[in-house]
């Protein structure tokens, strides 16, 4: 007997069963909003909580969330986390303000718990995530180099999560190919016009109505300079990297920073 495409479709009850349960948070911000619209509209992926400042944390895991997306604060993410890894949901973190510090602390909750994944990814847009590789690919061809990133300004943190990725990765690119400081005579300067110092990155910020999100990495040499940038126009730009995020995070125990590894860079 022949078996036809259709009659290897799973039968709508087994195909709810296949559908990835999952929760957000921050599910009335400007992430969560896009999040929730794109996890109702993927095929293999069911919306089961949506939790917001003021609603009861327990309702993701009531509702049997297998994984759950945050986009929150940097100063309620923590809880979250650890919330998520107690009640065994897996996690997809897209709030920043995380240092070492922080990821060493979710590091060590995962430990007793080998089967269970949360990726915490400063920047889900690909193209952000390109100009991080191509920034750490570039740096140690260039003396300077400074990141500036553009903002909307009701963003609340400064720098962006991504320039400080972006400053470590290339300080980290330059420490490996021993290149000496970047070069800087400045001895008087009112304060913050030099920006912020990232392991040796100059990062500035910029806040500006009518902007989502956006990065320059400027690097110079004698007689030229390259600039990498990146712009994301809307915030359906990050949509592809979470909702690749919340597939495979299951299959990715342990804590992951960012999402380059799901997209095999
Ligand atoms: N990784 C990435 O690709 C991206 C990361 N982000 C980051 O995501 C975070 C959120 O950004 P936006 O959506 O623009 O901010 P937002 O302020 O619009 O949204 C945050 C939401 O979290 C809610 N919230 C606060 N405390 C909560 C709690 N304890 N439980 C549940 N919800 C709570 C707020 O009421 C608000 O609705 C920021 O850290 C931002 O930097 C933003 C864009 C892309
Ligand atoms: O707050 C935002 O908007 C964004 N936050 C992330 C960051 O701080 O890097 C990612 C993106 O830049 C948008």
């Amino acid at each position: 007997m022949t078996t036809t495409a259709t009659d290897q479709q799973p039968a709508p009850a087994d195909r709810e069963s296949l559908l990835i349960p999952v929760g957000v948070l921050g599910a009335r911000g400007r992430m969560g909003t896009e999040v929730v619209k794109a996890v109702n509209d993927a095929d293999d992926l069911e919306l089961v909580a949506m939790v917001d400042d003021g609603d009861w944390l327990f309702n993701v895991a009531d509702a049997g969330a297998q994984v759950v997306v945050d986009f929150t604060r940097p100063d309620v993410v923590m809880d979250n986390i650890r919330f998520c890894i107690d009640n065994n949901i897996h996690c997809v973190v897209g709030t920043t303000g995380f240092d070492e510090a922080r990821l060493a602390t979710v590091a060590e909750w995962l430990e007793p718990k080998p089967e269970l994944g949360v990726v915490i990814a400063p920047n889900f847009g690909i193209g952000a995530i390109l100009l991080m590789r191509f920034a750490q690919e570039a740096a140690r061809f260039f003396p300077s180099v400074e990141v500036v990133e553009l903002h909307h300004p009701n963003k609340v943190d400064a720098p962006s999560g991504t320039a400080v990725r972006t400053a470590r990765l290339v300080a980290s690119a330059r420490r490996a190919a021993g290149l000496p400081p970047v070069p800087d005579a400045t001895t008087d300067e009112l304060p913050g016009a030099r920006g912020t110092d990232v392991e040796g990155v100059r990062v500035h910020a910029v806040r500006l109505a009518g902007l989502v999100a956006h990065q320059e990495v400027l690097l110079g040499a004698a007689g030229e300079s390259l600039t990498l940038r990146h712009d994301s126009f809307d915030r359906a730009s990050f949509m592809p990297g979470v909702l690749l995020a919340v597939r495979e995070i299951s299959r990715r125990p342990g804590l992951t920073v960012g999402i380059e590894g799901f997209l095999g860079l």
